[in-house]
């Protein structure tokens, strides 16, 4: 760990050196100018003296052996130096070529003049000093000795690899360096020889038909042009024409036609790429159709779209005088209690050395949020800490203290009003905000603390959770939540299946039955109360929804929306299974009764739907009053995002439901916490009375209705089909042995069988069914043991002698 912070330490601190090292070779402007131009200058005098050197370096050789002196005469243009520079650049060095590396001095020198990128420059170096190397080996090929094509490295070299390949190997040797660089410095590939080759030979093709006619040279044009430059052949002719009165012109006709000729090669391509009719017949394509979608259009034009409503098509939507106005709807600000409120939070913050800077107030229906700015530098646990304190300052139950709040930079304290002001279920149904949704299933639970109407859809939660003490408004809840369904979605849109085990809560949805509600195919009531047969439902539930997904999967839909809309275009054939799938709602009044009498046999489908039933339209609200963990499990938590909290008891019942704290400060009647997943939203929730319910069930009973409930998929259970006629013969070995245990135990269960006899399970099932059968046990009771029906042990001695004789 030291040895890489040291590193790193090393790395970092060297990084500044580089830079400033970099800097130092930095040349200014003018530096710049300076030495481009010494190197235009120096690029210039080596020509002249390289060219000299052509002319004059034999005269100079008699000089040039002596050792520089001032006195000698030279004849190069360059005089002393240029003779030497000359000497070593060419003779001693790499002979003609040296040329090149007058250019790229001069090269140099423009570069940095102009200050142009000095990565082509190094381009350009590296690719002129290996064409010096090879032109100077090329005419070392040539030479017999020193001289100036070659200079000594290229006569040298050409020896040097001669002794070793030959002259045809060196030959071969310059040639595969020519393809390289031409392969890599013009990107060359064999394509382009072959192309080369052939217009050649095109061109030699032309100038022998030209030649043989000498008559007209637009004519002559014609001939040449092939089939795809007819097209464009208008625009050559205007040139063609302009040229033919000007004098000059009639001299050079061969010239011209080569030009002509070269673009009519090259232009025809260039026009098919953007002849405007392509584009045409992209647009011109339609989308073909298939035989389903022509069959479903001419459906739709004939019949017009399916309307899953036809059959009440006469229904009338619950009008909104059904729902109860009340006096003290609308919220008065108590000014005084305002300021009395603030002033005390104030100085209960202030007792703690908490300095405000800022304090708004929102007011709403039931509580009125304070939004508070503390002073810099205080932290905002000490706040938290202190929502006691304020409690008993204001001598208030319910506050609650949201720090920060969150996406604003402000701390609010939530304080209930002195009189708390009923939120109607009228006033959230007759909203814009609910009128106007265009939600799958919309509910209008209440208003949010800023007074504003809270709509959410059930179909997105896509499951709810519901939990409250008693006496909070938890059935006051559920009312509104069926409320608001039944104000905006039609009977064939959406069915409730309603488990009620209190009896009494949901009656009252009995009278739309035929309307809204769904039942198992055998039960009388569509209200479900009995226990064992909400376990049969579940299940029965959970074949639904395997039967959806198969017509879903059958209609490559994804979720019942697009099922719905692709059946209502009429492109899917009800004679082929399907159907409009209405949505349907799982209502369950008291999970924890439910969960303390079926147990598993409960939360297992009750799992099952929630973790698969969204796509396909199941929904399911669960209330309960008992939050405690072993009603909502974790399973159960894990699939319901979407919470509702009214006011619980303890903090830990807080925890259970919304995994924080919170309902444990609501002041009750309605007053809840909804969460679906992040923030807490408080609403109050909206009042239906049950007069109210009643009339508006009234209202939809009154009506037309479908002849039946919708029917669920019938369910067997495993259990139901018990053969009561079991053989006596058939008896297990340890039947009575079996009997005895259970009449002395008075326990009917199989479980205890298993323990006592040390059974397995399916056989200690078996015994129980025929204990059963034999009457001494009464019929399966979901998780509880069964009823024994045999007092004792001499009841059980004369029934089973009874039974043999
Ligand atoms: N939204 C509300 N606005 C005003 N008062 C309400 C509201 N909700 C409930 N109340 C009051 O609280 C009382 C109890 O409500 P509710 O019957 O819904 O409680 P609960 O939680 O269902 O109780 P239980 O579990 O015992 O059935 C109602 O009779 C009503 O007076």
């Amino acid at each position: 760990m030291a040895k890489k912070t040291t590193k790193k330490n090393t790395r970092t601190k060297a990084k500044p050196k580089a830079k400033s090292k970099k800097l130092s070779f930095k040349l200014s402007d003018q530096q710049k100018l300076v030495f481009g131009s010494l190197l235009i200058i120096l690029g210039v005098l080596l020509f002249i003296s390289f060219v000299s050197y052509i002319f004059t370096g034999k005269e100079d050789q008699s000089v040039l052996t002596n050792f520089p002196e001032r006195s000698d005469a030279y004849k190069n243009w360059a005089s002393q130096l240029g003779a030497w520079v000359s000497e070593f650049f060419i003779i001693k060095g790499f002979g003609i070529p040296s040329f090149i590396f007058a250019g790229l001095i001069f090269l140099s020198g423009i570069y940095v003049t102009l200050n142009l990128k000095k990565g082509k420059l190094r381009k350009h170096w590296i690719w002129g000093t290996l064409i010096v190397i090879w032109l100077s080996i090329f005419f070392g090929f040539f030479t017999h000795k020193y001289d100036i094509l070659g200079g000594t490295i290229g006569f040298e070299m050409n020896h040097f690899f001669q002794d070793y390949i030959g002259k045809i190997g060196v030959a071969l040797l310059l040639l595969f360096g020519l393809i390289t660089y031409l392969a890599i410095r013009f990107k060359l590939t064999g394509d382009t020889f072959v192309n080369l080759f052939k217009r050649a030979k095109r061109d030699i093709k032309d100038d022998v038909t030209f030649q043989s006619n000498d008559e007209d040279t637009a004519v002559i044009i014609d001939n040449s042009l092939t089939e795809e430059a007819e097209a464009i052949k208008s625009a050559y002719e205007i040139p063609l024409d302009k040229s033919e009165p000007t004098e000059d012109s009639q001299p050079k006709p061969k010239v011209k036609t080569d030009t002509l000729k070269m673009e009519v090669d090259k232009k025809p391509v260039e026009k098919t790429v953007d002849i405007p009719e392509l584009k045409v017949e992209v647009e011109a394509t339609k989308e073909e159709k298939s035989e389903t979608d022509n069959l479903a259009d001419k459906l739709v034009e004939d019949f017009g779209l399916f309307d899953p409503t036809l059959e009440l098509g006469n229904y009338q939507f619950p009008p909104l005088d059904l729902l109860k106005k009340y006096d003290n709807e609308g919220i008065s600000i108590d000014q005084e209690e305002l300021e009395e409120n603030k002033n005390r939070i104030v100085e209960t913050l202030l007792n703690y050395k908490i300095g405000i800077s800022s304090i708004k107030a929102t007011i709403g229906p039931t509580v009125t949020l304070y939004e508070i700015v503390p002073d810099a530098g205080i932290r905002i646990s000490k706040i938290k800490n202190l929502e006691d304190d304020i409690a008993l300052s204001l001598a208030a139950l319910g506050i609650r203290i949201i720090a920060p709040i969150p996406g604003k930079g402000t701390i609010g304290i939530e304080v209930p009003n002195k009189n708390a002001t009923i939120v109607s279920m009228r006033s959230v149904i007759a909203s814009q905000k609910f009128q106007q949704s265009k939600m799958q299933l919309p509910i209008a639970f209440g208003k949010t603390i800023s007074n504003e109407t809270f709509v959410v859809d059930l179909a997105k939660m896509p499951h709810l959770l519901m939990a409250g003490a008693t006496g909070q408004g938890k059935s006051v809840g559920l009312n509104a939540v069926l409320t608001s369904l039944l104000y905006k979605k039609h009977p064939a849109e959406v069915k409730f299946v309603l488990v009620d085990p209190k009896k009494v809560e949901l009656t009252l949805f009995n009278k739309i039955e035929r309307h809204y509600l769904a039942k198992l195919p055998d039960s009388e009531d569509a209200i479900i109360t009995d226990n064992t047969k909400v376990i049969n439902t579940l299940n029965s539930l959970c074949i639904e929804m395997d039967n959806r997904y198969e017509m879903l999967k059958n209609a490559f839909c994804r979720n019942i929306a697009e099922y719905n809309a692709k059946f209502k275009a009429r492109k899917l054939n009800p004679n082929d299974g399907h159907a409009f799938l209405p949505y349907i709602v799982l209502v369950v009044d008291e999970f924890a009764d439910l969960i303390m009498t079926a147990g598993k046999e409960v939360e297992t489908p009750i799992a099952r739907l929630a973790q698969l039933a969204r796509a396909i339209g199941i929904h399911l609200i669960i209330a309960t009053q008992r939050p405690s963990v072993n009603v909502i499990t974790g399973i159960i938590k894990a699939n319901f995002p979407a919470r509702i909290a009214f006011r619980v008891t303890s903090k830990i019942d807080s925890r259970t439901i919304l995994d924080g704290s919170g309902a444990d400060q609501l002041i009750g009647r309605g007053d809840m916490l909804y969460t679906q997943g992040n923030d807490l939203i408080r609403i109050q929730c909206a009042f239906v009375d049950t007069p109210e319910v009643e009339k508006i069930t009234e209202f939809i009973g009154s009506q037309k209705a479908y002849p039946d409930a919708h029917l669920l998929p019938e369910y067997v259970g495993e259990e139901g089909g018990t053969n009561l006629d079991i053989d006596i013969s058939d008896r297990d070995k340890l039947f009575r042995e079996a009997a005895e245990i259970i009449v002395t135990a008075q326990q009917g269960s199989a479980s205890l069988l298993q323990r006592k006899l040390k059974l397995g399970y399916n056989r200690a099932g078996r015994i129980i069914d025929q204990l059963e059968a034999a009457g001494i046990v009464g019929s399966f009771e979901g998780s509880k043991a069964r009823q024994v029906l045999v007092p004792d042990l001499v009841a059980l001695d004369q029934l089973l002698e009874n039974e043999s004789s």
